[in-house]
């Protein structure tokens, strides 16, 4: 039987991976086509909830909303599904160039993605039931105390760290060694688990880390400075997307979820400042359907701003430009940010014996390097001059995407040690690009736009460089390598040097969010901070679009939170009032307190009302 699932998985996995060597990416929404633009559109009934978006927050939301069951939920996606090569966390480099990624491109950069074609860099998205946590890369992340404490700072009420901990405990079930017990979740469905693989090259750097006084740590605990091991959502070494872990377990049972892929949204229908419903796109053919309560938006980064944008909410001066009725004016897509990554490669003389089928039967042991998306393996948070908390993520080879013909693994061992710029100045800004739905929208992180940015970044790289000198290493003949083409012209290791480097190897990290920003003003945000569009009545946006400001990390974690939240607030506003009036006894309680309490709070202004 094993042998079976090993020639099974050689199979699967060298079929799709010769299969994408020749994928092109679309530069539009492709599978989506109108053949007359102004057809009418067909009735798709009734919803009391439409969630636009399957993704990492859109899979949560469809998970937690129907789980009332007298609601019916329509969750329209664009994409299709994962499958068992979307599950192997070792194929994720093949991913961004898959039709599971939709692919949009940033426009053209100065400081970052100069030798790629035309100066853009691209800018993945996923696309299918799961969203971008079909093709990420894993790695779980959510984000220190301080930066949510920031969030209320902003004027955010309800968003500090005490207030989110128990969401970002509510669906996390972590499972993994040297953990900060009162900063996770145990009871959720989304497993996380440490990558098991930790090389001698490895145990090398964390030697390295401790002599520059770095100590492990739990890098989502209480203080996540210092270096840890990775935490990954996968579930004994297979992927965990979102619609694997919460769309899959209720998709039968729950009746009053109605999902369709392969739905574009292509735009909200307002009345009055109200959502009355959504157009989309399925089979080539328009169809209208109307949302009773609310319209959820968790098309992400990208597609969340496009889409409000497209129905008439955004810049009114730009929209009016594009020939678009502008419903409301606010700064869509003006505060998008993205972090950035830029770092130095070395070889060593570190024989690793592998193989694809070897690595292939460990996979189905739940280890080894097809367990990992980037064989990423240790995790550094760090503060330089200047500059609060930067990442480093060591890299122990680079997985599958380095295979010789054969199949082999690259022998001897390279490895890198990228540095990510957490919390960067530089704002950028997502536009459309036309009034035409099926056109992708002007994506510009601005990246390195801010001296500050770019000076931090060199000098992370000039960190870099001394840990990848440092004594431990030399057993392995650790060599930087140098970019001797690009930035020849530089002395290697100069400031001038790893500017040039930056600028050619500098990417935008994936991590965008700001694009619909939540705060509590409407000339400076899109949303308040119950997660409504200022202004209208019923449309909620749910995603990393929404994100105020950068965490100390990656996304997905801030994310499901944000998702979790949202939908227990989405539970208070439309069910307190109804649930007064029926017979459950718990939800009689709790509001029968809640009536009390807003009858309390009436009562005493109308007295002082009355007094001033
Ligand atoms: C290559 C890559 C690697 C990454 N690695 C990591 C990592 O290791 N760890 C981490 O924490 N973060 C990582 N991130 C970032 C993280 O995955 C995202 O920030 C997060 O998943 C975004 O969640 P979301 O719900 O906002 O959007 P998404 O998960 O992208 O979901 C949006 C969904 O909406 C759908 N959609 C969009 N427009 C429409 C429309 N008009 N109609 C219908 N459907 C629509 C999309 O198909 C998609 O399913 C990575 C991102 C990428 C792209």
């Amino acid at each position: 039987q094993v042998n079976e699932d090993v020639n099974h998985y050689m199979k699967l996995i060298t079929e799709n991976i010769l299969k994408l060597e020749n994928y092109v990416l679309p530069n539009f929404y492709e599978g989506f086509n109108l053949t007359d633009e102004h057809q009418k559109p067909i009735d798709f009934g009734k919803f009391d909830f439409i969630i636009v978006g399957g993704g990492t927050a859109g899979s949560l939301l469809s998970n937690r909303l129907s789980e009332v069951k007298e609601w019916s939920i329509l969750l329209l996606e664009g994409g299709t599904g994962g499958n068992e090569f979307t599950d192997i966390p070792g194929v994720s480099s093949f991913l961004v160039n898959s039709p599971y990624n939709w692919g949009c491109n940033t426009t053209p950069q100065r400081s970052i993605c100069q030798d790629k074609i035309k100066n853009v860099c691209k800018y993945p998205r996923g696309k299918g039931l799961g969203g971008s946590t079909l093709i990420n890369d894993n790695i779980f992340l959510r984000g220190a105390a301080s930066d949510y404490d920031k969030w209320t700072e902003l004027g955010l009420e309800g968003w500090s760290f005490q207030d989110v901990l128990p969401y970002l405990k509510k669906y996390e079930n972590a499972s993994f060694e040297n953990i900060d017990v009162d900063y996770h979740g145990f009871n959720g469905e989304l497993v996380i688990e440490n990558f098991k693989h930790v090389s001698d090259v490895a145990t090398a750097y964390m030697e390295i880390l401790e002599s520059f006084g770095y100590s492990m740590t739990d890098i989502n605990g209480k203080n996540p400075l210092g270096y840890g091991i990775v935490q990954q959502s996968t579930y004994k070494g297979r992927r965990e997307s979102g619609a694997k872990v919460f769309i899959d377990s209720v998709v039968e049972e729950q009746t009053n979820l109605q999902i369709l892929t392969e739905a574009l949204v292509i735009r909200i229908v307002t009345d009055n400042l109200r959502a009355t419903g959504v157009e989309f796109i399925h089979n080539e053919t328009k169809y209208h359907v109307n949302a009773v309560r609310e319209v959820i938006v968790s098309a992400g980064v990208v597609g969340s701003p496009q889409l409000l944008m497209l129905s008439g909410i955004g810049p009114s001066e730009d929209l009016l430009n594009l020939n678009i009725t502008p419903v409301k004016d606010l700064p869509v897509g003006q505060f998008f940010q993205d972090q950035c990554v830029a770092g130095i490669q070395a070889t060593t003389n570190y024989f690793q014996n592998t193989s694809l089928e070897y690595e292939i039967s460990r996979y189905l042991k739940a280890s080894g390097f097809l367990t990992s998306s980037a064989r990423a393996n240790v995790y550094t948070f760090h503060n330089i001059k200047n500059y609060p908390t930067m990442e480093l993520i060591f890299l122990d080879g680079f997985g599958l995407q380095h295979l010789n013909d054969t199949f082999g693994f690259t022998n001897p061992l390279t490895i890198a040690l990228y540095s990510v710029l957490l919390y960067p100045k530089s704002v950028g800004r997502i536009t459309l690009a036309s009034n035409n739905p099926l056109e992708f929208p002007l994506i510009n992180p601005n990246s390195l736009s801010e001296t500050q940015d770019l000076e931090a970044l060199v000098e992370a790289l000039d960190l870099t460089l001394s840990i990848l000198s440092s004594e431990p290493f030399k057993k392995f003949n650790v060599t930087p390598l140098r970019d001797t083409k690009l930035c020849g012209d530089y002395s290697f290791g100069d400031a001038s040097y790893w500017k040039c480097l930056i600028q050619y190897n500098g990417i935008a990290a994936f991590h965008g969010i700001g694009s619909c920003k939540m705060g509590w003003n409407s000339s400076e945000s899109v949303i308040n901070e119950r997660l409504l569009v200022h202004g209208m009545d019923n449309i909620r946006i749910i995603d990393a679009s929404v994100v105020p400001s950068f965490v100390t990390g990656h996304l997905v974690g801030t994310v499901y939170m944000i998702a979790e939240k949202g939908a227990d607030m989405i539970k208070e506003d439309n069910l307190i009032i109804r649930e007064y009036l029926t017979s459950n006894s718990d939800y009689r309680t709790i509001s029968s307190i809640s009536f009390l309490l807003s009858s309390i709070v009436i009562i005493y202004s109308t007295v002082l009302s009355y007094f001033n």
